[in-house]
């Protein structure tokens, strides 16, 4: 026979309940089923916080009733098509409620709300799902489970007579039916005959009890997601099912927070060498997870993450401790006493603390505990009083292939380190099947997503993008992400995920992805922001491998970059300003880049899209050193002087570059050479020296008094310098020549100007807003390498912090 239990999420809805009716029918045809059932999904919570607003002298309560009864009627309305079946199932569901409205009234009227009360209260969820189902399932007997799961009194907890139940299961079930139902989670008191329940989570507990006293063939545990995960599926994306676990490694992630199934259940399947199958409602052909003694090995050396997040760490430290025997035994029987668990120990081998984690719940108690257990001691000095930390969580990593295989806490360590998390606890139990680490709770997200990534080769890496910047280039690169999204997935397995967008005045953000093809409308509708709440909301996510890709021109954007790296999220930036911000500046960004284990790219800082920091940083590693630089880096100022003809004036020029998007918002910036300075200055500190932008000789072609006052006046006075660049510009055709506005560096010396080139020097054929670049170094001396194409463009330049944001992904 079998035993199978169906939870709160396999009979919360319709279509769930109806795919268990079929499950159910199905098996009864090939052996007899026991059927242990939860409450409707979500109703023991709703059960619970009635109670409480009841308590509270709070009306709605009502309300609150209301919605319980209206949810189980239209169930009832929705699947029992029979009128007979229909009408006495809600004259038995009606009854019960009308009893439960009786408790939640009284409660009400007196402001009481005893342990007792709360168990009687909460006990009438499986009571009521359990008749449900019992209607729904052709041929099924129902059986109160409280006739033989029977609790007694330990500690002021309720605790399974095991003895006695087992004994009272086989008498219940001693005349075998092909279908039985039973409800989950609710137990009786064997002296007092209350109600009493299995703790939250338990019906898997009633079947484990039942499959194990009858010697089930195996116990199936229905559930809503594909069988026991890597990790929580609703936490992790990328986590998938495992096919096999061994009732040890079933266990730790079970008492480390795996919810899917409640601690307690492995045990009495266990000793009895019942396998436990989990499968899912809502697919019942998937194959599942099978949790038995003799598993396959899959060398795998880790199987699965979990997590407990009320984690409250207890301190017990004092100069007794060390070297003292029997001061474990007095904290563990003295928490053991009062019914407080500890779920790790951590002791360093000094021995003067030891660190216990217990659940927050327990937190209070276990304090008051100890500290009356050593009082003595506290009152003399020879301990401290008990220090507790609250606000952390616990993280386990569990296989018992890590048995004897190095490396695993070092990995485990470096993951997170990496991530900017750091471990306040460390514990490893003698059986190697399990590692724990104590971290702060605001980071557990972000800590299961990196370790998961480090320890799992998943489907899928992902990446979380925050894009700031949705002008030209931010907007291109918004376009070309989305039309490569499937691309990248089904052939480099890369999910590039944009969780949040930013313009300069709004921002979005969503952890699961933005939508790509509506962000402007929804930017538009969001709350106001600025660079600050920017900085705060993204280092507030604490999202895993995140980028922050900044396509502004901002200086208050570039500002926040330190802010982030030191948060370890990595910054692609197509802003020049920080790169070219004083040397300090630049080199402290580069350091804590280096230092947290992220990146900082700025690629298209020079010459958009080209490869040109990338090659510097190459030949720079293989043990070239940049001799000389010389360059065209400004696509702008190419383009005007190649788009100057006699008919064609200056003015009329660089109206034209601003219109083709080429030159930067504030034209000034580009002809005053503050934009090429700003690149040569990138270009000299990558190719190994000190440069700061004040160092850079100037030669200008645009008198200083331009550059002063408003841009709308700049444009009303350009035209004034027409007829000067006409004469000039005419002698220099004559003589067979063109302007370059050529930025040059030597040993360290940098300079940028104007300078006549003949038709014999490579920059002469330099077409339209193209860039181009000549390398001299120690290996390309003779002949300089040269790097040359469009330096200007929102196309390009997008293309080129995607490949910055490719690298990060290092696919
Ligand atoms: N390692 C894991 N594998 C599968 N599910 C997990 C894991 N860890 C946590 N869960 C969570 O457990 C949930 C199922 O447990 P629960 O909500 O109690 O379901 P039920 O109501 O069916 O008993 C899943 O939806 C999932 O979010
Ligand atoms: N209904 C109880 C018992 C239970 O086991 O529920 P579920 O199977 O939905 O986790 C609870 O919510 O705690």
């Amino acid at each position: 026979m079998k035993v199978l239990k169906f939870g709160g999420t396999s009979v919360g809805s319709v279509e769930s309940i109806l795919s268990l009716k079929r499950i159910v029918e199905r098996e009864a045809q090939r052996q007899p089923v026991v059927v242990v059932v939860s409450a409707l999904g979500g109703i023991t919570d709703q059960l619970l916080s009635t109670a409480q607003l009841a308590l509270s002298g709070n009306e709605t309560w009502k309300d609150s009733f209301d919605n319980m009864v209206e949810r189980h009627h239209q169930l009832i309305d929705s699947v029992i098509t029979d009128n007979i079946k229909h009408s006495e199932l809600y004259h038995k569901v009606d009854t019960l409620f009308e009893q439960l409205h009786s408790i939640y009234f009284g409660v009400f009227l007196i402001h009481d709300l005893s342990h007792k009360t709360e168990d009687t209260i909460v006990s009438y969820g499986e009571r009521l799902s359990s008749h449900i189902v019992a209607t729904l399932v052709e041929n099924a007997r129902w059986i109160d489970a409280r006739t033989f799961i029977k609790t007694e009194r330990k500690h002021n907890k309720h605790v399974l007579d095991s003895t006695l139940t087992q004994q009272l299961v086989r008498d219940a079930f001693s005349h075998q039916h092909t279908i039985t139902l039973v409800p989950g989670f609710i137990s009786q008191d064997k002296d007092t005959h209350e109600t009493t329940n299995l703790g939250r989570g338990g019906s898997d507990y009633t079947a484990s009890i039942i499959a194990a006293a009858l010697d089930a063939d195996i116990l199936e545990i229905w559930t809503d997601v594909n069988g026991f995960m890597t990790a929580d599926p609703k936490v992790i994306k990328a986590a998938y099912t495992i096919h096999e676990l061994s009732y040890i490694e079933a266990m730790e992630l079970c008492n480390f927070g795996a919810k899917v199934v409640y601690p307690p259940t492995i045990y009495p399947v266990c000793v009895k060498n019942i396998p436990i199958q989990v499968k899912n409602t809502f697919d019942p052909d998937g194959e599942g997870t099978i949790i038995k003694a003799k598993i396959k090995n899959d060398g795998k050396p880790i199987k699965g993450i979990s997590s407990i997040k009320g984690t409250t760490l207890i301190n017990v430290a004092g100069l007794s401790m060390v070297g003292v025997i029997g001061v474990n035994r007095r904290i563990f029987t003295a928490l053991a006493n009062h019914g407080i668990s500890v779920f790790m120990v951590s002791q360093a081998s000094s021995e003067n603390s030891t660190s216990i984690g217990v659940r927050e719940q327990d937190a209070d108690a276990a304090v008051a505990v100890l500290n009356d257990e050593f009082a003595k001691e506290i009152e003399t000095g020879a301990m401290f009083p008990m220090e507790a930390q609250s606000g952390l969580a616990t993280i386990a990593i569990v296989g018992e292939n890590m048995r004897h295989l190095p490396g695993i806490a070092a990995k485990l360590f470096e993951t997170l380190g990496r991530s900017g998390i750091s471990v306040i606890a460390f514990a490893q139990g003698s059986s190697e099947t399990n590692i724990s680490v104590v971290i702060e709770a605001a980071y557990l997200r972000k800590a299961l997503n990196v370790l998961h990534d480090s320890f799992f080769l998943s489907e899928y890496k992902v990446l979380n993008l925050f894009i700031c910047g949705i002008g030209t280039v931010g907007g291109k690169l918004i376009e070309q992400i989305r039309s490569q999204y499937d691309e990248l997935k089904e052939h480099s397995r890369l999910k590039l995920n944009v969780v949040g967008i930013a313009s300069s005045k709004h921002a979005i953000y969503n952890r699961d992805g933005l939508d790509l093809q509506t962000y402007r409308e929804e930017l538009q509708a969001s709350e106001l922001s600025s660079p600050q709440k920017l900085c705060e909301a993204v280092i507030g996510m604490n999202i895993f491998n995140s980028v922050f890709v900044d396509c502004t021109a901002s200086g208050e954007i570039a500002a926040l970059y330190q802010p982030l790296l030191e948060h370890n999220i990595s910054v692609v930036a197509a802003n020049k300003i920080a790169a070219s911000s004083p040397y300090d500046e630049y080199m402290r960004l580069k350091q804590t880049a280096v230092t947290r284990g992220v990146k900082f790219r700025y690629e298209t800082n020079v010459g958009a899209g080209l490869p040109i920091i990338g090659t510097i940083n190459d030949l720079r590693n293989s043990g070239d050193k940049i001799l000389k630089i010389e360059a065209v880096l400004s696509g702008t100022l190419n383009f005007i002087f190649n788009e100057l003809t006699a008919d064609v004036p200056f003015s009329e020029t660089v109206h034209r570059a601003k219109e083709e998007g080429y030159s930067e918002p504030d034209p000034r910036i580009d002809l005053s050479g503050k934009d090429v300075i700003r690149k040569l200055v990138i270009l000299t500190r990558e190719a190994g020296y000190k440069a700061e932008q004040e160092e850079v000789e100037k030669h200008l072609f645009v008198p200083d008094e331009y550059f002063e006052g408003s841009v709308d006046e700049f444009w009303k006075r350009l035209p004034q310098l027409d007829d000067d660049f006409e004469k000039r510009r005419r002698t220099l055709e004559q003589q067979g020549e063109r302007w370059r506005f050529v930025a040059s560096m030597e040993h360290g010396k940098m300079k940028v100007g104007l300078q006549a080139v003949a038709q014999s020097h490579p920059f002469y054929n330099l077409e339209g807003s193209n860039n181009i670049v000549l390398l001299t170094t120690e290996r390309y001396k003779a002949y300089p390498m040269q790097i040359q194409g469009y330096g200007a463009g929102a196309d390009v330049t997008a293309a080129g912090v995607f490949a910055n944001i490719m690298s990060i992904a290092n696919i």
